[in-house]
């Protein structure tokens, strides 16, 4: 079953193409539409997402009260010298600050709230969907870059969702709000500050487009200089093995460079645009404030009103240039949320979480594969089965075996129905596969693969993996017919050691034996056993086989065997070769074959 691993394992050499993480998809009305599709999530929790609203828009229109205010005190100072009026214009705006910072406390608490509970139920439907899908899908994708970036859409939805929107919304009102008053305190200036906008705002385009490409680029050239230290740290033992250690060297040292070249061009652009933008947006200011002066030395402006117009020219002009932040983000989230429903919307396996089996769905352990013919989802044009046709009886132990390549995983990948075939039939019970409910077929059936692989939990859990219901006693009776229970009881801490990367690290034959007591609490009535590759020392070998004997018995077992020492006992031996059977009979019966491929292979191993 080596196939499976191919998606997480490292490759040693070639460079790994980055795929368009950071392709930002254009605002637009349509990627909005699907952006809403997520609004799903937060529905349950709507009265609170209005309440949150609600307080997000009257902190912002009492913000456009603060500008009015300070310029109303100044002018309560200069003018009316009125000291009660100007102790009143402070104790409001004081008022105004608590208001505004009690409302502030409880509209982040609310859309924090409303954000992390949604996003908790989103993350868990992609995990649940992602899970169910078919093999096919996780061909064509490296696993461990698919987490990563599932995990980054969720934290930029979760961004987007506690902060952008709120920003978003409240820019604007600033702005509406904002140029209202400006226009209503002095028309004058209004024309004057908001002439120099069009140079700003185009100035801040230009520069924010040639920013936004080369961070872009940045970033995927940060992702695959990441990608060569993550796997090249996977596959190490490969990088040593092969002393490809400069070879790794020089490759990171290429994609660093890159990366420093691309991020000093992008440093570049952006001092040219923080220059510029101090320059225009202090220019306007200045040329407000010298004109303002102007208008209040010939008496036609109080200098309060002056004050109040600054304040709301500095505010517009921050919202302005948060505005584009949130345009940025936004188009990310968007992004990310057409990511997300991508996988979302992959047919996902019919897979059912029931542990009955209805009596019609119970194997007998009958198989048969009738002119089966397969080729993988990713390679179309490669015919990897052909006119598959064989019968296994009940009970019967039958072995695949052929050379290198044959397809006899695959074989038994189509036999857990992992994929559909492309012509012919699998049939159960005489029954066609496809008539069995997915999980019901699963469930009765077991494999015992040469890589065996364990979660960094303990033996215990490993086991249990089989059966996660089962009692101490079930499990210790598992690791006693698997032979593994006299090593597991030498570690101090027996079932409860804690196996792989913190733990003990077990030797292949413990591993294999781990995975057999696995196999024995899932009772299987058919059971697929996938020969390791590499010898055991001869003692651990037979441990193994002595185990593996012992969980054949009584049912169905269909062996991929590399060593013909081991199935010579079998009912029946399918002999493959390039995606046909060649040959199928007895160890007795292939033998006399005369220039028959078993009886080559069998020489060939047997005299070595
Ligand atoms: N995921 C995959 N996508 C495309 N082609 C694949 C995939 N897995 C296997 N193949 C191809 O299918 C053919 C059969 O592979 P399979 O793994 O079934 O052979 P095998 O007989 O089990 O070999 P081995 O004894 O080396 O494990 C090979 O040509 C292989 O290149």
């Amino acid at each position: 079953m080596e196939q499976h691993q191919d998606n997480s394992q490292a490759s040693n050499a070639a460079a790994p193409k980055v795929p368009n993480a950071s392709k930002a998809p254009k605002v637009s009305k349509a990627s909005f539409k699907k952006t809403f599709r997520l609004y799903k999530y937060i529905r349950p929790y709507w009265p609170m997402f209005s309440a949150g609203m609600l307080l997000l828009f009257i902190t912002s229109l009492s913000n456009l009260a603060f500008p009015k205010l300070l310029g109303d005190l100044v002018d309560n100072g200069t003018h009316s010298k009125n000291i009660s009026a100007i102790n009143h214009t402070g104790l409001l705006l004081l008022g105004l600050l608590f208001v505004q910072g009690i409302l502030g406390y409880f509209r982040i608490n609310i859309f924090v709230r409303v954000t992390e509970r949604s996003l908790a139920s989103l993350r868990q439907q992609v995990y649940n969907h992602l899970i169910r899908l078919p093999m096919s899908f996780f061909l064509n994708r490296r696993v461990g870059e698919l987490g990563s970036r599932i995990s980054s859409d969720i934290s930029l939805l979760q961004e987007t969702f506690t902060t952008t929107v709120a920003e978003f919304i409240r820019q604007v009102i600033i702005i509406v709000g904002g140029v209202a008053l400006l226009v209503h305190t002095s028309a004058q200036l209004t024309v004057l500050m908001l002439g120099t906008l069009p140079v700003i705002v185009i100035l801040a385009w230009f520069f924010g487009r040639v920013v936004r490409k080369y961070s872009k680029q940045a970033q995927s050239q940060v992702a695959e200089a990441n990608t060569i230290v993550e796997e090249t740290l996977q596959g190490i033992l490969n990088v040593k093995a092969f002393a490809n250690e400069f070879f790794e060297m020089r490759r990171y040292q290429n994609k660093t460079s890159e990366v420093a070249k691309t991020g000093i061009k992008t440093g570049t652009y952006r001092g040219a645009f923080a220059a510029f933008m101090i320059l225009g947006v202090f220019g306007a200011i200045v040329a407000v404030i010298w004109r303002g002066a102007v208008l209040i030395a010939m008496g036609s402006l109080q200098p309060g009103l002056l004050i109040s117009f600054v304040l709301y020219s500095t505010f517009i002009g921050a919202s302005v240039a948060g505005l584009a932040e949130v345009y940025a983000t936004i188009q990310k989230t968007l992004g990310a949320t057409e990511h997300l429903l991508e996988i979302l919307d992959e047919p996902a396996e019919p897979i059912t979480d029931s542990a009955l089996i209805s009596p019609k769905d119970q194997l007998s352990g009958e198989i048969s594969f009738r002119h089966l013919a397969f080729h993988y989802p990713s390679r179309e044009d490669l015919n990897v089965l052909q006119d598959i046709s064989f019968e296994i009886q009940a009970d019967q132990q039958v072995a695949l075996v052929g050379p290198s390549g044959a397809g006899k995983s695959t074989i038994v990948s189509l036999l857990l129905r992992l994929y559909e075939p492309a012509g012919g039939s699998i049939t159960f019970n005489g029954r066609n596969a496809g008539d069995f409910p997915l999980s019901a077929l699963r469930s009765q059936m077991a494999i015992v693969p040469q890589d065996v692989f364990l979660f960094g939990g303990t033996i215990r859990e490993n086991i249990a993996y089989g059966k996660p219901d089962a009692t101490t006693e079930e499990i210790i009776a598992a690791a006693k017919q698997a032979n593994a229970w006299e090593f597991i009881q030498r570690f101090p801490e027996g079932l409860d050691t804690v196996v792989g990367e913190r733990g003990i690290q077990l030797s292949g034959g413990q591993r294999q034996r781990i995975a057999i007591a696995r196999a024995v609490l899932k009772d299987p009535r058919i059971l697929i056993l996938d020969e390791a590759t590499s010898a055991l020392d001869s003692e651990s070998e037979k441990l193994v086989q002595d185990a593996l004997e012992k969980l054949m018995e009584g049912r169905t077992s269909i062996v991929i065997a590399h060593r013909l020492s081991t199935v010579r006992q079998a009912d029946k031996i399918i002999v493959l070769d390039k995606g046909r059977i060649v040959e199928q009979g007895t160890h007795q019966e292939l033998l006399t074959v005369d220039g028959g491929l078993y009886k080559s292979l069998s020489e060939m191993q047997f005299t070595h």
